[in-house]
């Protein structure tokens, strides 16, 4: 008897991703991502979890399409708007958090009159009060988080990418960011999340994934992934780096 299982919204095959930079006369090249495959199901929250440069925002960065894979591929099923959350990144820091809110909005495929009837929301729910109307380089890096969370949030974009923005808040939005992400969870919204945090991972993710050095070292329940990344940080502790 065969089983039915649901289509997979997004497939990454294989992917390898190389970096390369320029020193003064010599080229450098740093293989982050090593022949990583894995799947995302429509309306889940998936977690990528792991230590500090073992690829998790260039996993991101690869599924928002702002880089290119260097081997292997990513695949949609569909045509998908996404907003990627992450620290200091898609801002113009000249203009007001209104202003940034409103062009984000617009480059999501919102329409004019469509973006300015959300800013109210987008303004509440940040809690900016008349931060909203200043620029966003006076903002504080939790400031600029918030700004990006409501937006994204107000939206409803098809693909939520949020890469540990959910830490530098004070803790009471924090509270209220994840609360309204769980919130959103309960329906139809995709959400990859990025985190070195396994509790907060399983707090918010059904699925996740763990990544080392580039590479998949465990994926699937939650659980099962928080506990094993927990226990390989917990031996890392008492012996040491392996
Ligand atoms: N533009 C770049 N050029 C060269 N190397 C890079 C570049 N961006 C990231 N890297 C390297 O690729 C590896 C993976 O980086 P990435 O930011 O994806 O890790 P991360 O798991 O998100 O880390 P963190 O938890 O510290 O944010 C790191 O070793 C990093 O130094």
């Amino acid at each position: 008897m065969s089983e039915c299982y649901p289509q997979p919204l997004i497939m990454a095959k294989n992917i390898g991703l190389k970096y390369s930079s320029f020193g003064l006369f010599n080229r450098f090249y740093h293989h982050a991502i090593k022949d990583l495959s894995f799947e995302v199901y429509a309306g889940e929250t998936f977690g990528i979890m792991g230590r500090n440069g073992c690829g998790k925002s260039s996993v991101l960065r690869l599924l928002a399409g702002i880089i290119k894979p260097t081997s292997g591929n990513v695949l949609m099923a569909q045509p998908l708007t996404s907003a990627l959350l992450t620290l200091g990144l898609g801002f113009n820091p000249q203009l007001s958090g209104r202003n940034n809110a409103m062009l984000s909005c617009m480059l999501q495929g919102a329409s004019k009159d469509y973006a300015r009837s959300l800013l109210d929301d987008i303004k509440n729910f940040s809690e900016l009060g008349a931060f909203f109307e200043r620029p966003v380089k006076t903002y504080s890096a939790g400031m600029r988080s918030r700004l990006g969370f409501s937006t994204a949030l107000t939206l409803k974009v098809d693909l939520l990418l949020i890469d540990e923005t959910l830490s530098v808040g004070d803790a009471s939005f924090n509270q209220k960011a994840e609360a309204a992400l769980l919130d959103r969870v309960q329906g139809s919204q995709t959400v990859i999340f990025v985190s070195h945090n396994a509790a907060q991972v399983s707090r918010i993710c059904s699925r996740a994934m763990w990544l080392e050095g580039g590479c998949l070292k465990e994926s699937g329940d939650v659980s099962v992934v928080a506990d094993a990344y927990k226990n390989f940080m917990a031996r890392l502790n008492t012996v040491g780096p392996v």
